[in-house]
């Protein structure tokens, strides 16, 4: 194990256009305990953590692992191990063959997959394929992965998510043993009763800024709770609390008592002379001291509920949204809802032995600024108004806070929330173009954190990042810049690179370096788009999700693990092994009018007047629809999730789909007098050009193109061991694609086609045959004689009535 390393966030601020996700946060967590992460949907956690990971850069500030960003980090993975959102897999895989491409790829011995794999409980899975892994088992294993190099750091995002309850206990007490390991655990969660259990610190972040640091113990502070007191002469009890001027509700079991503490309700009793049955003192819980201080409702320093001022409240809207709409000038960097208050200064943010609260406003004006009314000021005005309850001043808060909502409208809200998303989304793509010219500037950010110097984030390390333009190319290169992230078909010789330590070397090397072997060049393209390729891959590589692309059409609020990242991911390897890839998950369904469709459309889109019968997002690994005989395929496909091939009842993946290409036309028979009005079902199985031919002459009504692999071979541990990655793609698939592909393009264009379906020379038709057709070839004759195939395959005879050109004309045929 590497050495518990200090995760820390200083003044660490993060824009996504508009939107300030993370504003000024500062936090220093320590090895040796479990640090939760707490904080409503949208208030930054995942993309603090992402910044800490490296997956984005910083707008201004800094989010480093022991003292160094995660660029500059020798060894990543055995440094920080992080589970962040979903995990994509390749369903096909086993988990040992998953783990051990990343340990080769990070230069950890295989030793360690089976370590891991029985750390997290999937020891008996080693045989079962990914896909066939149900939430909870993808759960262990991307921990698996994180544990892979027995890393001094650990980064969980939401980790009991998919875990049954005996799921859930078990990762606390992993969470448990790594920390009294002496690691750093990090983990964000909504869970509060799970994080009441296992956290010894507290991180509360409120609308991208920090409200509360601190231990979980403080946080609870039972003097901040209630008491529960009863007597046998409750009147008597309650005229004494009362007197005492001491707020309390009565229930059945008892009388609660607000923010004091056992003594002093029990001396209120003795000095009544009152005997007591009951007296227990109770903290708040943690869900009660979270809500509270989202809202705002409780000081943050003081663990307190804040005083509040009625008066002010109407005068002064400084609370919570409305502070934000009224306070905040760019108010659309604080769409989302940052505080008003900007001392400038540094939040609460250390833990532990280690704690020092820097230079938090003195006024107590808390660590986000969210009591404003309370303090000095307040007070002097003489507007001071203490809740009698803790229920009291809740409801105040909230009707202050409602209040305020409804003077933000129309200035604030979801709607501009939205125009800030699309806003967003633009800039996304606007400011992915220049990236070069960003780091054309050059910036100090780009030497310290040892990124290549095309990437477009240099910009972003100016000293005034404030001022920096919206930056939005925020996806840090990781397929590039991180030595663990290697292309997916490459890992082998990815692995073997990572292994000697060349590739780390670069990564955190010179600015030349990157450039000299072309790395500059790849981390520029990984810059400049975002959402494809290296991201996606390194992820893989790294048997993590790391990060969810960001779409152009992403609209901030939505989760961003919807992203279809299996999706992507093995969309990036379709484009590289195949320039034909939209047909290998297409199962399109054409109308009759249709007949207008133009290759163009097959290859590059959908046409409005087809529809697709499949899910637009199947990966390459599901098993395209098999249009088989008793058509069972076609439903199997349909209800295969889009990263799920189809499994057999126990589970396991089932290679059943057809092994060969084929194509199904159905034809409506419509000239045939005994008909049924319904469209036959009789199906009729061509080839290559044919379906443009039948298409093109209307006869079509449905069409479904199908290509398939054969059954992958084993995919097995054993494979990788030899140090055999199997190709994942069929090379015969993607003939048959390309030979379609020729084949359209053959019959929609006046060019010259590339593809010959005619027979070998010495089968082609007699010469005399081809001299009857009317000025056919008249300008490439020869061209004929060349057109074989290399098989020697037979051009079969509607292949050359429906192989004319618009003008009646045969396109020429060139041999291959
Ligand atoms: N890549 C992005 N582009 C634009 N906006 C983003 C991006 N990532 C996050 N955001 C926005 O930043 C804000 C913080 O999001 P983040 O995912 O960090 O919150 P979170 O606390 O992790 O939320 P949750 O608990 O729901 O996961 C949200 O408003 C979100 O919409």
């Amino acid at each position: 194990m590497t050495d518990g390393q200090v995760l820390e966030f200083s003044h660490a601020t993060k824009r996504f256009g508009v939107l300030t996700a993370v504003d000024d946060l500062s936090a220093r967590i320590e090895p040796g305990a479990v640090t939760a992460f707490l904080g409503p949907n949208g208030a930054g956690k995942t993309t603090s953590l992402r910044m800490l990971l490296g997956q984005i850069r910083p707008t201004s500030g800094t989010a480093t692992i022991g003292g160094v960003s995660h660029a500059e980090l020798r060894h990543p993975l055995r440094t920080i191990g992080s589970v962040l959102e979903e995990a994509v897999y390749r369903p096909r895989r086993t988990a040992p063959r998953q783990l051990s491409i990343a340990a080769k790829a990070n230069g950890i011995p295989l030793s360690r997959v089976d370590e891991v794999l029985s750390l997290v409980g999937l020891q008996n899975e080693t045989e079962t394929r990914i896909g066939a892994y149900s939430l909870g088992m993808r759960q262990r294993l991307s921990v698996a992965g994180a544990l892979l190099g027995d890393p001094g750091a650990l980064v969980l995002d939401e980790p009991a998510n998919g875990l049954d309850p005996e799921g859930i206990r078990w990762m606390r007490l992993l969470m448990r043993r790594l920390a009294d390991e002496g690691r750093t655990v990090l983990v964000s969660s909504h869970v509060l009763s799970e994080i009441e259990q296992i956290a010894d610190n507290v991180l509360v972040l409120s609308k991208g800024r920090l409200v509360y640091a601190d231990s979980i113990g403080k946080l609870s502070d039972p003097t901040t709770g209630s008491v529960v007191v009863d007597a046998e002469d409750r009147a008597a009890l309650t005229t004494a609390l009362s007197e005492a001027g001491l707020t309390f509700d009565v229930l059945r079991s008892g009388l609660t008592v607000h923010n004091t503490d056992a003594a002093a309700v029990g001396a209120v009793a003795a000095s009544a002379g009152l005997a007591l049955t009951t007296l227990q003192q109770r903290g708040p819980s943690l869900e009660e001291v979270f809500l509270d201080l989202v809202h705002g409702r409780r000081d943050p320093l003081t663990g307190s509920v804040p005083v509040l001022t009625a008066p002010a409240a109407e005068e002064t809207p400084a609370t919570d949204d409305a502070a934000e709409a009224a306070a905040a000038p760019d108010a659309d960097a604080e769409g989302a809802g940052a505080p008003a208050a900007e001392d400038g200064t540094p939040s609460a943010g250390l833990f532990g032995a280690a704690v020092a609260v820097p230079a938090v406003a003195a006024t107590g004006a808390g660590v986000a600024g969210l009591f404003e009314k309370t303090g000095p000021a307040a007070a002097e005005a003489g507007t001071v108004a203490i809740p009698t309850t803790r229920r009291e001043a809740a409801e105040f808060a909230a009707a202050q806070s409602a209040q305020g909502e409804e003077e933000a409208q129309g200035s604030e809200g979801s709607d501009e929330r939205a125009s800030v998303a699309a806003d967003d989304a633009g800039d996304e793509g606007d400011e992915a173009a220049p990236a070069g010219a960003d780091a054309a500037e050059g910036s100090e950010e780009t030497s310290s954190d040892g990124v290549a110097p095309s990437d477009g984030e240099a910009a972003e390390g100016s000293a005034d990042a404030e001022q920096a333009p919206a930056e939005d190319d925020d996806e840090a290169p990781q397929g590039d810049e991180h030595g663990e992230a290697s292309a997916e078909d490459d890992e082998d010789s990815e692995a073997a690179s990572e292994a000697d330590g060349s590739e780390v070397d670069d990564k955190v090397g010179s600015e030349t370096a990157a450039t000299d072997d072309g790395e500059g060049e790849q981390a520029e393209t990984a810059e400049e788009q975002p959402t494809e390729g290296g991201e996606d891959e390194s992820t893989i590589a790294a048997g993590i999700a790391l990060t969810a692309p960001v779409a152009a059409d992403y609209t901030p609020g939505e989760p961003q693990h919807d992203a279809p990242l299996t999706h992507d991911a093995d969309a990036a390897d379709e484009a590289e092994g195949s320039a034909l890839g939209s047909f290998e998950t297409a199962a399109l369904t054409i109308p009759a009018e249709a007949t207008s469709v133009s290759f163009d459309d097959l290859i590059t889109g959908v046409p409005s007047a087809v529809q697709s019968t499949e899910d637009d997002d199947a990966p390459e690994d599901a098993e395209p629809a098999a249009a088989s005989e008793d058509g069972e395929a076609q439903d199997t496909a349909d209800e295969t999730s889009a990263d799920e091939a189809p499994a057999d009842d126990a589970g396991h993946e089932v290679d059943d789909a057809p092994t060969a290409a084929t194509t199904v036309i159905t034809t409506p028979h419509a000239d045939d007098e005994f008909a049924t009005p319904e469209p036959s079902t009789e199906t009729t199985e061509i080839a290559g050009i044919e379906i443009f031919a039948a298409l093109a002459e209307g006869r079509t009504q449905e069409i479904q193109v199908i290509l398939d692999e054969t059954p992958e071979e084993d995919d097995d541990l054993e494979d990788v061991t030899q140090g055999e990655i199997h190709h994942d793609e069929d090379p015969r698939a993607a003939a048959v694609s390309a030979s379609l592909a020729a084949a359209a393009r053959a019959f929609y264009t006046d060019d010259a086609p590339s593809y010959t379906p005619g027979p070998a020379a010495d089968e082609q038709p007699a010469a005399e045959e081809r001299e009857e057709q009317p000025a056919a070839d008249e300008h490439a004759p020869d061209e004929h004689a060349q057109g074989e195939h290399a098989d020697g395959e037979h051009a079969p005879e509607e292949h050359h009535e429906g192989d004319r050109n618009d003008d009646g004309q045969h396109p020429e045929h060139h041999g291959n």
